[in-house]
């Protein structure tokens, strides 16, 4: 049996349309992600990353090959198993504009798990909610405002929190930095480093940004065309890359942080901004 917490093995998925040629989203994907661990998962437009991220989810079913988790598979699993796999395998998606119910106040938001799944009542909810805002570096007088007041780095905040909620193993992180501006990126990108630190949660990152896969993750997977054409520590690939695609990541990256700065400066990773600070601007 692996290590793996959270596993996609030899995983397949075709999608077949009426009167359309087969889609080979994922050929036979094989990834998993350990305790505390960060996996990156890099890939260009169309190679699979989203499908895989929904088949760890289990928003879909793989067409051959299964979902682990703690090395049960996902088929195979009863009620509580289910239930507790679900509580414990959560994600960040990619628009903090879009991925929280604009209706609703932020407990409301990050405590809806524990409503449905343990019909707490909304004190026991509210508190909860508390120590996840302040978790997160927010003051805790943000649970009762609601998304559209606050920026995009709190909202991505607040979807974190909202992951965290039921104390979760791994997160499924979909590029959470794409809608963020650098600096802010930077803070996001501190904040999970330490979460990990604190409450040993893995995260499987979903990105473009090798700067960003660099300063978070312990390896990277390499998707292209529904392949994983290369995987491992991520100083291993990054100083030696062989797949092409993995070599033009690299190069693009290198062109952008000409222009952006290097992650890797203490300033523009924002490291003076801790979780034990004064309240965030952003
Ligand atoms: N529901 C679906 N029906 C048919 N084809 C699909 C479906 N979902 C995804 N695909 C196809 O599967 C392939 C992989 O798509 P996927 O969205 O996983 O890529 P991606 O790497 O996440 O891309 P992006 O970075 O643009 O989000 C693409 O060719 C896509 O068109």
């Amino acid at each position: 049996m692996s290590d793996y917490i959270l596993e996609a093995r030899n995983v397949v998925k075709t999608y077949n349309a009426r009167g359309a040629a087969p889609v080979h989203a994922l050929k036979n994907v094989s990834l998993g992600v350990g305790k505390g661990e960060t996996v990156g998962l890099v890939g260009e437009s169309g190679s699979g990353k989203t499908t895989l991220m929904r088949m760890l989810l289990a928003i879909e079913q793989p067409t051959m090959g299964e979902v682990l988790y703690r090395g049960s598979s996902r088929n195979s699993m009863g009620k509580t198993e289910l239930k507790e796999y679900f509580n414990n395998v959560t994600a960040v998606f990619q628009n903090p504009f879009s991925s929280l119910n604009p209706r609703r106040r932020l407990w409301d938001v990050m405590t809806e798990r524990r409503a449905i799944e343990r019909n707490a009542k909304k004190a026991e909810r509210r508190e909860r909610a508390a120590e996840l805002t302040s978790m997160v570096g927010l003051p805790e007088e943000y649970i009762d405002r609601y998304p559209h007041q606050l920026s995009g780095g709190q909202r991505q905040r607040i979807a974190i929190a909202r992951a965290l909620a039921e104390d979760p193993s791994v997160i499924v992180l979909d590029e959470p930095m794409s809608a963020l501006d650098v600096s802010v990126s930077a803070q996001i990108a501190n904040l999970l480093l330490e979460l990990q630190e604190s409450y040993g949660v893995g995260f499987l990152l979903i990105g473009h940004d090798m700067d960003m896969i660099r300063h978070l993750c312990h390896r990277v997977a390499v998707l292209y065309k529904g392949d994983i054409v290369e995987e491992g520590s991520v100083d291993v690939v990054m100083r030696n890359p062989e797949h092409s695609y993995t070599k033009l990541l690299l190069a693009a990256s290198e062109l952008t942080s000409l222009e952006i700065g290097d992650l890797s400066d203490p300033v523009a990773r924002g490291a003076d901004f801790r979780l034990t600070q004064p309240v965030p601007t952003h």
